[in-house]
């Protein structure tokens, strides 16, 4: 049975992208969301010639004339309009923020000052010109493209769209999703498992993967009955964009998502992909509709969200997805010929990554994610790698 190995995987699921349009959304919750408008500066950055240090504002001129002490006229406030310099050969005092007075270019910081009955005493050799001045337009220029549409939002952003005064941004419409767990096994978190249950765990786990680009899914439980798994699905595809199931994908024979999926239209791009964990992971796409079925096994779902998942995502959102890399810290053994994603402890050593593998005890050791940060890409066609090798990283912490 030839599997689909993990980069035709990874280039059906990039080729079933979508596009979900855009919307308007209050800057202040725009964070994690993909811009989809240039965002340009309405004036510039500073908008005028800002002081940046407490002290005197003075003429040069009167300084390289030779005059040490300025008689103060005024005191400049930050946010009171611009003052004007009378007399060239005084000063007046200027706060941080404030505007520059009109005939002064040189500011001296307090600590360089004596006052001493209305008149501040200089001790300096030289002045340059515009010193301790943050000049009008030095970082950016009205009409500039401050940020380019396709780019992640992060904090950094939103006080760009404060300062412009951007108060609605544009951008790209999320998918709407629901996680559907199945198993006659799984009880609530909240209740005690009998002795042959336990507690469902994959959902919360995808939820919160999901929650890290800032997507809200929906979940649900279906418990073994094939009618009833057919009428809920169908539901949740004319409901929501994306469909993502963990469990019920291999031979059991109540693994029903693969005919359900099938009978309900779903077509399937493929089945079973040449990787571990996550190797029965079903993927198929009804129109504009997206389905992943992960493996049920906690480690396989976690993996494969992180590694079809998240790539999909950022397709869709038109946004650059981040590519890792770390180094393997000790040689390591795995005899199939699958891709192996194996779990890994980071440590860096002079500005180096190194994985240390934390392999557990297979897909279903949950906990063992616990004491690792990442996985580790160890490609299909070898099983010895070795110490100082360079491998693609998936992480998620
Ligand atoms: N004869 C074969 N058996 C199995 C194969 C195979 O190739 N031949 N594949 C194995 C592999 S690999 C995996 S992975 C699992 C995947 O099975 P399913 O996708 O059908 O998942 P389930 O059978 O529903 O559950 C597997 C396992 O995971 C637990 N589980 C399921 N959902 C949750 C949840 N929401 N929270 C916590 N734990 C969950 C479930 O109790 C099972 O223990 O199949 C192997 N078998
Ligand atoms: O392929 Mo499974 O997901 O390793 O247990
Ligand atoms: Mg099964």
């Amino acid at each position: 049975m030839n599997l689909t190995t993990v980069q035709e995987a990874l280039e059906i699921i990039l080729n079933s992208s979508e596009n979900f349009g855009t919307e308007e959304v209050d800057f202040i919750n725009s964070v994690g969301r993909v811009l989809k408008e240039d965002i340009v500066a309405d004036l510039d950055f500073p908008p005028f010639n800002r002081v940046s240090m407490d002290g005197i504002a003075i003429a040069a001129e009167a300084f390289n004339k030779g005059i040490r002490e300025f008689k103060i006229e005024d005191i400049q406030a930050a946010g009171s309009p611009q003052l004007t310099l009378q007399n060239t050969n005084n000063c007046i005092e200027a706060m941080t923020g404030a505007m520059l007075p009109k005939n002064a270019n040189v500011v001296i910081q307090y600590e360089l000052l004596d006052i001493q009955d209305g008149v501040a005493r200089v001790n300096l050799e030289t002045v340059r010109d515009f010193q301790n001045i943050h000049l009008k337009g030095l970082d950016r220029i009205k009409g500039d493209i401050l940020i380019e549409k396709n780019k992640m939002i992060s904090s950094a952003e939103i006080g760009v769209f404060a300062t412009i005064g951007k108060s609605k941004i544009k951008v790209a419409k999320q998918p709407k999703v629901m996680i559907v767990s199945t198993g006659n096994e799984l009880v609530k978190v909240t209740e005690t498992p009998a002795e042959h249950q336990i507690r469902r765990s994959n959902v919360y786990t995808l939820v919160s993967l999901l929650e890290r680009l800032h997507v809200k899914a929906k979940t649900a439980h279906i418990l073994d009955d094939k009618e009833v798994l057919k009428s809920k699905i169908e539901g949740f595809l004319n409901e929501y964009d994306v469909l993502i199931f963990s469990g019920a994908v291999s031979k059991g024979k109540f693994d029903f998502i693969p005919e359900v999926l099938d009978e309900l239209g779903v077509e399937k791009l493929f089945h079973k992909v040449k990787q571990r964990p996550g190797k029965p992971f079903w993927f198929g796409k009804k129109a504009n509709k997206t389905v992943f079925a992960f493996p049920g096994n906690p480690v396989s779902t976690f993996v494969s969200c992180l590694k079809y998942f998240y790539p999909w995502y950022s397709k869709t959102m038109s946004t650059s997805e981040e590519l890792n890399q770390a180094i393997l810290s000790e040689d390591f053994f795995f005899k199939p010929d699958l891709t192996y994603f194996l779990q890994v402890k980071l440590t860096q050593k002079e500005g180096k990554i190194y994985a240390t593998p934390i392999a557990g005890k297979g897909s279903g050791d949950l906990a063992n994610l616990v004491d690792s940060d990442a996985f580790l890409e160890l490609p299909d066609d070898r099983s010895n790698f070795t110490k100082g090798e360079v491998f693609p990283l998936i992480t998620f912490r």
